[in-house]
């Protein structure tokens, strides 16, 4: 089956469900073995990039990723457009919930157009790599004014088996509270839907806003892959 058929197919009211209550959603399996093994195999392609960081030169963490360079491989185009259209209705139930103008619209593209009208030109999906040692700082990828209130990280390798440790982490930092820490692991060819920035939660008197940072624990053996698909573009 196509990849766009796969999105199409999942139970879009269970996950829209999970990111109403929680904030965030699994998503099933959808990359099959062989996906996984092709994504994995572009990391040592260099004219698919526009550029490689090293996280531990910027105090990120420790461990390696990479942007990849427009036009972006299609099967991640596929994600990224097969994704965007289901996230923007819960994207703009949240902006009125929180009382926020405007509205995403429904197609990537369009999205896309915006970004460009705010000099955010450069693609932003990405693949890290993460060897023995290596994590992730909680933080947010933000880069610029125009951003989508989700992204979506797939796991490419497998836990246990290919690596120990490395779970992802999930931080909600909620106003005059402590924050909660959720941890999620995710099998090899699936995803995890999160928050870009906020979620609106709801409290004693209305919806108000929290705060989302996301990372990685320390791998404690072998090498992790995953790929991030952020749908606004950078500056
Ligand atoms: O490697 C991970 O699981 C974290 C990826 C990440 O930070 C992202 O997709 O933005
Ligand atoms: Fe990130």
């Amino acid at each position: 089956m196509r990849i766009k058929e796969r999105i199409a197919g999942l139970d879009w009211n269970t996950i829209q469900q999970s990111l109403e209550e929680q904030g965030f959603a699994k998503v099933p399996v959808i990359l099959d073995k062989e996906q996984c093994h092709e994504i994995m195999n572009t990391y040592e392609e260099d004219r698919l990039f526009r550029s490689t960081i090293n996280m531990a030169r910027y105090r990120f963490g420790v461990g390696e990723y990479k942007y990849y360079q427009d036009p972006i491989p299609e099967l991640l185009q596929h994600l990224r457009e097969g994704f965007y259209p289901e996230l923007a209705k819960t994207a703009n139930y949240w902006n009125e919930r929180l009382g926020l103008e405007g509205s995403y619209p429904a197609e990537l593209p369009e999205f896309l157009k915006q970004c460009y009208q705010q000099g955010q030109k450069r693609s932003t999906p990405l693949i890290l790599k993460y060897e023995e040692g290596g994590y992730n700082c909680l933080h947010q990828d933000l880069y610029g004014d125009v951003f989508f209130p989700f992204q979506v990280v797939f796991a490419l390798n497998q836990k246990e088996v290919d690596y120990t440790g490395g779970e992802f982490l999930l931080v909600e930092q909620r106003p005059r509270a402590q924050s909660r820490g959720n941890v999620i692991t995710i099998e090899q060819g699936a995803g995890f839907i999160f928050p870009t920035n906020h979620r609106p939660f709801k409290g004693a008197r209305g919806y108000y806003r929290t705060t989302l940072r996301h990372g990685v624990s320390t791998i404690t053996s072998g090498t992790r892959y995953t790929l991030g698909i952020i749908f606004h573009d950078a500056k």
